[in-house]
């Protein structure tokens, strides 16, 4: 498919899933709901709000607030998750177990991201937790880095595996784990070749962008997101596994929206906006990967097979046609800057 006459106008594919959206709460949420529900059929509701999601109860009323926010007609099931914490109880595992409405908890290492001070300071406090979740088979989403300030941010993925992920898959063999928005060549053939029960979700912008996208003409705060864009070389790796058919890597958008003011500042916050057009940006990098016939078993067939989730029964229809993207979004009382803001995209959703 590297020629344009192989291209075709339009495709349909099984209805997606998002294994990995911010959502937030409240106005935000309202908005971001049917930019989600519009292209997927379900996502799994990262739980990183302020307070976090810590506890069943919490992530049952945060999907009744979902559903509530969910416009009439549209049709969307939040997949909930739980905020590991030093302090999480065994207990609250086995009770989010059986609440079948929690799928997963969260790892977020102490200070690695957006509303992640909360998170856990080391893993060895939560062994107890991590042995109840392999037992129950509550699957584990990882945010893969290190939060070492000694460690260039440009490391820290390829660190954590070292330091983090191999050290805990040979404590807890059987533990499902997501290695969730992986962005390094180390990454992809770490999850393409550990044994037992691990995948890994890859967002579109790793696919699409290397770490220049930031720098291009002036510092471009919209492109930084954590973990950051790497170099050439690892989206090259990352667009390979994508393509690949392996079953153990699957779509999660990473879609964070952040208030234009807190992006466009000193300091400002990390997080891409994607929700609105993911799968128009991800049949973009297919396309430019040649692998077009590759996008449904990575977006709709891998991640439910993971999940243990029959995949869904309808399907979408992704034109090839250019649009232009809004240059903002109206988001609660501010504004929310998409990824690609006012440029020409090739793909549009039927
Ligand atoms: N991806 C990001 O850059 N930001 C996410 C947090 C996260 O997933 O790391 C956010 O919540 O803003």
């Amino acid at each position: 498919m590297s020629t344009l006459e192989h291209i075709p106008s339009s495709l349909t594919i099984t209805r997606p899933d998002d294994w990995h959206l911010h959502l937030r709460d409240g106005a935000t949420m309202a908005s971001v709901l049917p930019h989600s529900a519009r292209q997927f059929g379900r996502a799994i509701v990262m739980p990183n709000l302020k307070p976090p999601v810590t506890t069943t109860a919490d992530a049952v009323a945060y999907r009744e607030r979902i559903l509530a926010a969910l416009p009439q007609g549209m049709t969307f099931d939040p997949l909930m998750v739980l905020y590991l914490t030093n302090n999480t109880s065994p207990d609250e595992i086995r009770r989010a177990q059986d609440s079948g409405v929690v799928q997963a908890v969260k790892l977020y290492p102490a200070g690695a991201t957006t509303n992640s001070d909360l998170g856990v300071t080391d893993l060895k406090n939560c062994y107890k937790v991590l042995e109840v979740m392999q037992e129950v088979g509550m699957p584990f989403l990882v945010h893969g880095e290190v939060t070492d300030p000694e460690i260039d941010i440009f490391d820290r993925e390829a660190v954590f595996i070292e330091r983090v992920m191999r050290p805990l898959r040979s404590a807890f063999p059987a533990l499902s784990v997501v290695f969730e928005h992986i962005t390094t060549k180390d990454a992809a053939q770490y999850v393409a070749e550990a044994e037992g029960p691990i995948a890994a979700t890859i967002t579109a912008h790793h696919l699409l962008y290397n770490r220049n996208e930031i720098f291009k003409g002036g510092i471009r705060p919209h492109y930084y997101c954590l973990p950051i864009l790497k170099r050439e070389e690892h989206r090259l790796a990352l667009m390979t596994a994508a393509a690949s058919g392996d079953e153990r890597f699957f779509l999660g958008t990473d879609s964070a929206p952040h208030m234009q003011g807190a992006k466009e500042a000193a300091c400002g916050c990390a997080g891409c906006y994607t929700a609105l057009h993911a799968m128009e940006l991800y049949a973009e990098a297919f396309e430019r990967a040649g692998a077009l016939d590759k996008l449904e078993a990575f977006a709709s067939f891998n991640g439910p097979a993971f999940y243990g989730l029959p995949r869904n029964t309808d399907t979408i229809t992704l034109r090839r046609e250019s649009w232009t993207l809004p240059a903002s979004l109206p988001m609660g009382d501010g504004e929310v800057i998409p990824l690609n803001a006012g440029e020409q995209i090739n793909w549009k959703m039927a």
